[in-house]
């Protein structure tokens, strides 16, 4: 079994990982641990075995915070746990070596629990307080407890032994911990680079649009935040073999502090970058050491404190990216100076241009003169689910209200959705008709209401729920993942049909289903002809372009309905006459369709049903020609003055 991505399928633009330079990296890696204890000074090796052992936070603390979007600080807090847990068994209750071990990982991972499953329901940066309190809380435990043998702490338990053989020096020992922080650093880069791990990314870019898209994003948190503590309690139990006393000082805030540095000089988000801030770290922990009883005589680790906190200042402000930031600056400095130099030796004949170039195309929409290639019957259309025979309700709404204070922005609304069949949902400015796609997606909890799809209710429902059945949105204002490319946008969408979780992902063991879920968001981006610009970042492209590729992310998914909120809304007229031609043909297909859109022309001659909104209450439902005379209509939606409201209708009429 291969640790790392594996697929006979391959990935043709380099989506997924590229494994060759990550073995490449590994080995390198190896290949310094194997030589090192050969060729190094005492303190050096001594710096050597802190960084591995501390890399093991580090590398936990940057999945958490620099993937998931967590902040925590009280990293040393599980480290702390790791190390206490795994000192109390071997030395008050005799057990063996491996066995206390997973002890202390355990014990880390079921506090990381227990303060997990309260705080990560919250947002914002409560997680970083709570685990600021729990760092408190350890220490100040270990300090007056007994058990913990208070400030002396545990000491008295034996060195590691393998294969009878102690590990009784640095060399042993650090040659002893890179085998876990290799596979550490393995399993972590897998992770990053999986289902689970680019979810955990689109949750950080936009937690509405991930949950929109089948993403639990609560589970997922607490999964990463429970893996991160894990790493933590690893690196607490090498700890506590090296120093060979456990005493509360592991848990002190500077602890959290140094690991917290680690992962912000390695570049948040960067694997590698918190196993080469480890190392800097600890250097840096070395030079302050001397540095700072020189420089103020009698300064002890409060001060050494303040080091600390001004290197974490510096890097903010002068690489907020860390180390990573700098070598792939630098890497892609090399490059484009390869790049000039063979462009100079040998003018390449036609170059092709850059999906860049195409994506920063003049047109504002993005729309280019060919014919619109969806809107023939012969292009690939995006697949969609029908679980309903056409003309059976897939989405009931009853009572639906939502009151914001005073303001009643939806009025006990209540309609019935045909399956494969197109709703559109019109209104003026305020009218109601995002707040109501908002309740029936699971956005905001209605204040009154049901909202039934396939037969069961989901209203205050978080939106993955509706999503995991096959419900999808798109969002008038773009709820776009910044932190990835186009594609990687549409391959979010196929989240609801992907099944690796972080485990398989860890593992490496998932490269088929990414590849073969990456070919489908490919087929659908060239369905909506964006296939050119697959490879761009998302946010580079126009707007328009941007709106088209949110509607192929909610199409890659498969939906059974799916809600349009504005779709329209910036697209030039080709684009909206292809998109128009394609949500027909999807239609037909059996997709059911509700939509919110402002382009009132369009709307009547796409929907087989229309819903009007007007200060929150339904004024009219049913077939377009029936609405559009509607006088209730006219008058609310066009103005008082019904004539001059019929006369802008006929002017629709004859646009349409
Ligand atoms: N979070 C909120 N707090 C208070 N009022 C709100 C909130 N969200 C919406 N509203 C109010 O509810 C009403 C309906 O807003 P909503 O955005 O649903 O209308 P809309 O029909 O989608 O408008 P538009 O076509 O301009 O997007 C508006 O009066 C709006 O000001």
């Amino acid at each position: 079994m291969s640790l790392l991505n594996k697929s006979t399928v391959p990935s043709r633009t380099g989506f997924w990982p590229n494994n060759r330079n990550t073995i490449i990296g590994i080995v390198l890696l190896a290949v310094g641990i194997l030589a090192l204890p050969f060729v190094a000074s005492s303190s050096l090796m001594n710096i050597a075995v802190f960084t591995l052992i501390f890399a093991l936070p580090a590398i936990g603390l940057s999945l958490l915070m620099g993937l998931a979007g967590q902040v925590s600080l009280g990293q040393a807090s599980f480290f702390a746990i790791g190390a206490y847990t795994h000192a109390i068994l071997l030395s008050k209750f005799d057990m063996p070596g491996p066995v206390a071990a997973i002890g202390g990982v355990v014990a880390a991972m079921l506090a990381a629990l227990l303060v997990g499953l309260p705080m990560l329901r919250l947002r914002g940066h409560f997680l970083a307080l709570a685990t600021l309190g729990l760092g408190f809380i350890v220490m100040i435990a270990v300090r007056e407890w007994d058990f913990t043998g208070r400030t002396t702490g545990i000491y008295g338990f034996g060195r590691p032994e393998v294969f009878g053989i102690p590990i009784d020096n640095n060399g042993f020992f650090f040659w002893f911990v890179a085998p876990f922080v290799l596979i550490a650093l393995v399993l972590a880069l897998n992770l990053t680079r999986s289902r689970a791990g680019r979810a955990l990314s689109a949750v950080n870019d936009s937690e509405l649009a991930a949950e929109s898209l089948g993403v639990n994003t609560y589970i997922l948190r607490l999964k990463v935040f429970v893996l991160s503590a894990a790493f933590a309690g690893l690196g607490g139990v090498f700890y506590a073999y090296q120093v060979q006393i456990v005493s509360p000082q592991v848990a002190e805030f500077h602890v959290s502090v140094e690991i917290l540095l680690m992962v912000v000089i390695g570049g948040l988000g960067s694997v590698w970058g918190a196993v080469a801030g480890a190392f800097i770290v600890e250097l840096l922990s070395e030079g302050l050491r001397d540095l700072i009883p020189a420089l103020i005589p009698g300064a002890t680790g409060e001060v050494q404190l303040i080091g600390y906190g001004l290197v974490l200042v510096l890097v903010i402000i002068l690489l907020p990216g860390g180390l990573y930031q700098a070598v792939m600056s630098a890497w892609r400095a090399i490059r484009h100076r390869g790049s000039r130099v063979d462009a100079g030796a040998a003018p390449s004949p036609e170059p092709a241009p850059s999906a860049a170039a195409v994506s920063t195309a003049p047109d504002a929409g993005g729309a280019t003169d060919a014919a619109p290639a969806a809107s023939t019957p012969d292009t690939p259309l995006p697949a969609v689910s029908t679980p309903l025979a056409v003309g059976e309700p897939i989405l009931e709404v009853a009572g639906l209200t939502k009151r914001y204070g005073g303001v009643v922005a939806v009025d006990d609304v209540g309609f019935t959705v045909p399956a494969g069949k197109i709703m559109g949902l019109i209104g003026p400015n305020g009218a109601g008709k995002t707040t109501c796609f908002n309740m029936i997606s699971g956005a905001i909890a209605p204040t009154a209401g049901t909202v039934r799809f396939l037969g069961e209710e989901i209203q205050g429902r978080k939106p993955h729920v509706g999503a995991l059945k096959g419900l999808t949105r798109t969002f008038q204002n773009l709820q776009v993942f910044a932190s990835t490319d186009v594609v990687g946008n549409v391959y979010m969408g196929r989240y609801r049909k992907g099944r690796a979780g972080i485990v398989r992902g860890m593992l490496g063991l998932q490269g088929r289903e990414q590849y073969a879920h990456e070919e489908i968001a490919r087929e659908v981006l060239e369905a909506m002809r964006l296939g050119d610009v697959a490879g761009s970042g998302a946010s580079d492209l126009p707007f328009g372009r941007q709106r088209m590729m949110e509607v192929c992310r909610a199409l890659a998914s498969e939906p059974a309905l799916l809600l349009l909120d504005e779709p329209m809304a910036g697209l030039s007229g080709k684009e909206r006459d292809m998109l128009a031609a394609l949500l027909r043909r999807l239609r037909d297909a059996g997709l059911t369709i509700v939509l919110v859109e402002h382009d009132v022309a369009q709307v009547m001659s796409l929907a087989d049903t229309v819903a009007v909104l007007d200060d929150g209450v339904l004024i009219a439902h049913g077939d377009p020609e029936t609405v559009r005379n509607d006088p209730k209509v006219i008058v609310a939606y066009l103005g008082t003055d019904a004539e001059e409201a019929e006369a802008e209708l006929m002017e629709l009429e004859e646009q349409a």
